[in-house]
């Protein structure tokens, strides 16, 4: 039987660009309420029980709502929000984080899509924890940069309309500056770290695509080296097409790493950048950010969702 989602924020940036991919998609039956009806609840409600899944793509407060307003229906959910990430009950929709991890989220009742630098980040350092490389005591840094689109319908508006009042005229600017960004407890939590990393993220005046920088001291990581975390990478992601590790002679053919390189792409790229003697690496993940770091992933969990 043909199954019914229900994107619930549809109308905003991250609900418009899974809206998007599911356009004219045959084996399903997409529910959708017009833009004036978005905060309708009766109509919310309705549509959240008789939904087979519901993709939530709103703010973390109406996302806890919705999955209440569901309760007893047997919905399954997507939530694209922070609300779920380290929550019980709960699985994390990165199909390539872990082994196993796609067959839970094909089983899965709820599954949490998680935020763009955590995809970035986990991408990184999950590998490394698994394969012993990296101390789960290591003090992880984590520098990146993302497209303005991070910040949805009111980041853009400020970005691209000069005319409001708290419009932004920066080309580039650094935030979250009291170091309590809301991704660091899934970035510890899926990437088993014990310390919490610092996150410092960047936006730039670009609107999709996205760097998550992890420099790294070989001599601090039991004995690491660019060609053992290259090859930790390129096992761990064996046999999938989504994230790509580039190889290392290509990497050093590089100049430079261009953030948007993975705009409108649903993938994501990696690469170990390292010193001539080694002693000094800098994992770099490229994705877009509303493509493999939100919507993109919530359509991947969709998909492998349906398929029981
Ligand atoms: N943008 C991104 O790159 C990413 C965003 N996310 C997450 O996805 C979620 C949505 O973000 P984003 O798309 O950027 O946000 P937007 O602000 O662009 O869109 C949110 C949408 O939800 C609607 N909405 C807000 N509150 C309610 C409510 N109580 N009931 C019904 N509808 C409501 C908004 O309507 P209205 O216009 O009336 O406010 C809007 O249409 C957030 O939790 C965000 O953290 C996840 C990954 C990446
Ligand atoms: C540029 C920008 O503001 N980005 C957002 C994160 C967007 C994202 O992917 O995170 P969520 O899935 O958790 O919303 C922020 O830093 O809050």
């Amino acid at each position: 039987m043909t199954k019914s989602v229900f994107i619930d924020g549809e109308h905003g940036t991250t609900g418009l660009q899974i809206a998007e991919r599911l356009a004219g998609r045959t084996d399903i039956n997409l529910l959708s309420l017009a833009m004036e009806e978005r905060r309708d609840n009766e109509k919310r409600t309705a549509m959240l029980r008789d939904a087979d899944i519901a993709i939530l793509c709103l703010p973390d407060d109406a996302a806890r709502e919705a999955v209440a307003l569901a309760e007893g229906s047997g919905t399954r959910f997507i939530d694209a929000s922070t609300a779920h990430r380290v929550a019980d009950g709960w699985v994390y929709g990165f199909a390539e984080s872990e082994p196993g991890q796609r067959e839970k989220i094909i089983h899965a009742q709820n599954v949490s899509n998680p935020g763009c630098y955590s995809t970035g980040a986990i991408a990184l350092l999950r590998p490394l924890t698994l394969a012993g490389l990296l101390p789960d005591d290591y003090p992880v840094t984590i520098n990146a940069v993302s497209g303005y689109t991070g910040g949805g319908k009111q980041m853009i508006a400020q970005m691209e309309d000069a005319a409001r009042e708290d419009a932004i005229a920066s080309p580039y600017f650094a935030y979250a500056l009291t170091l309590k960004h809301k991704h660091v407890p899934e970035i510890k939590a899926r990437s088993g770290l014990k310390l919490d990393p610092i996150l410092t993220p960047n936006v730039g005046r670009f609107a999709q695509g996205m760097l998550v920088n992890i420099p790294l001291h070989t001599q601090a990581m039991n004995g690491a080296t660019r060609e053992t975390i290259y090859n930790a990478f390129a096992s761990h992601y064996a046999g999938q097409d989504i994230v790509e590790v580039v190889a290392n002679d290509a990497t050093d053919a590089l100049v430079r790493i261009d953030p948007t390189e993975m705009a409108g792409t649903d993938r994501m790229k990696l690469y170990v950048c390292a010193r001539d003697d080694g002693s000094q690496i800098n994992l770099v993940a490229s994705l877009d950010n509303l493509g493999k770091g939100a919507s993109g992933a919530a359509v991947q969990n969709l998909d492998l969702m349906l398929m029981v």
